[in-house]
């Protein structure tokens, strides 16, 4: 459960006097999210989330984050719409944090995606690239190499009592990615979080994209190698070519991939693997005891990034040869 911050009812019922959303009725922590404090609130009008931003969130990001969701939402696509206050902005603070409603998305996220799924995820990745193309703020990923390092930098000391020979193993893959890091492949705002829980369906329609707190600018084809990870692996490791060819099939349907990008492809899913399997390594090493969050599994990340770095070319993804 990530709920890192508790509110009172009192603080919750003068943070909604600044909105027009009607009278609280209840509310309750959501058991589910890692970075953030989110509550289900449901008033005399709409459901709401409210979300109270935690520690990797920085409050000067909040005008990039959630006006691209009312960028994106104007563009057409189903994703949560920030509330204004009465003042017109679109955060506040509550309970020392920084806090903003949004709005409630219906659907559920997919515990057992099939291909078709993965293809839905490939078909909205791409066109939320595109609707992106023209919002006009920017954000450096804090998560790509740099910031992988500096993760390392803190986690690598005790890698070992995770598993022996970690620090080795990911500090010479680490060496590779920095030396091996793709420069010139086209850029756009990518989502680079979307993972299962953070896509909804109704039935087997797609139905919205969720949390766009780790969005920024980076390469659009290292957005596809984050999905590649997160929905094409079997849980017991193995990677799925029909999910990962219909996922790329579905990106491509939209937006195709460049020559430059494909043959890229086995880089950039080294360095999502290597991106998660960091922060996861570092919040299971640093979450305290007894915190309200299921704690992610580094190893799992492991798993793929070994996978990756045995892959030659991104057809072993399951990428059809171009027409
Ligand atoms: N707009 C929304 N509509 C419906 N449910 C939401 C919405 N935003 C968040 N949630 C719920 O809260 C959970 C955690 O949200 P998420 O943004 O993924 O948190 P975190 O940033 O902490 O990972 C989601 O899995 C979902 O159940
Ligand atoms: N998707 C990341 C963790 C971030 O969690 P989310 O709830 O914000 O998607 C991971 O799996 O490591």
């Amino acid at each position: 459960m990530a709920v890192y911050t508790d509110i009172t009812e009192n603080d919750l019922r003068n943070f909604l006097s600044e909105y027009d959303v009607g009278e609280l009725t209840s509310y309750k922590g959501i058991a589910e999210g890692v970075e953030n404090s989110n509550f289900l609130l449901h008033t005399t009008k709409d459901p709401l989330i409210l979300t109270l931003y935690e520690k990797r969130v920085d409050a000067g990001d909040l005008p990039f984050f959630l006006g691209l969701m009312q960028h994106l939402a104007q563009k057409g696509l189903n994703c949560p719409l920030p509330l204004p206050r009465h003042d017109g902005k679109i955060c506040g603070e509550l309970s020392g944090r920084p806090a903003a409603l949004i709005s409630f998305l219906e659907g559920m996220w997919l515990r057992k995606p099939e291909a078709q799924h993965c293809h839905a995820v490939g078909v909205a990745l791409a066109q939320m690239h595109l609707a992106a193309r023209d919002f006009s703020i920017t954000r450096r990923n804090a998560l790509s190499v740099n910031g992988w390092q500096e993760l390392w930098a803190k986690a690598a000391p005790r890698a070992d009592e995770v598993l022996p020979g970690l620090q080795q193993e990911i500090g010479a893959e680490l060496d590779y990615l920095v030396s091996h890091w793709p420069q010139d492949l086209p850029q756009g705002v990518i989502h680079a979080d979307l993972f299962q829980d953070n896509v909804f369906f109704l039935s087997d329609r797609l139905s919205g994209l969720i949390d766009f707190y780790f969005a920024c600018n980076d390469l659009l084809a290292y957005d596809v190698s984050i999905c590649l990870n997160a929905w094409c692996f079997q849980p017991d490791g193995a990677y799925n070519f029909a999910k990962g060819s219909a996922l790329l099939a579905g990106y491509q349907s939209v937006r195709p991939l460049n020559a430059d990008e494909i043959a890229a492809l086995p880089v950039l899913c080294r360095g999502s693997a290597l991106r998660f399997f960091l922060t996861r390594l570092y919040d299971w090493l640093t979450t305290p005891e007894g915190a309200l969050v299921v704690k992610k599994d580094p190893i799992e990340y492991l798993r793929k990034s070994r996978f990756h770095r045995a892959i030659e070319a991104a057809s072993e993804y399951g990428l059809e040869p171009a027409a």
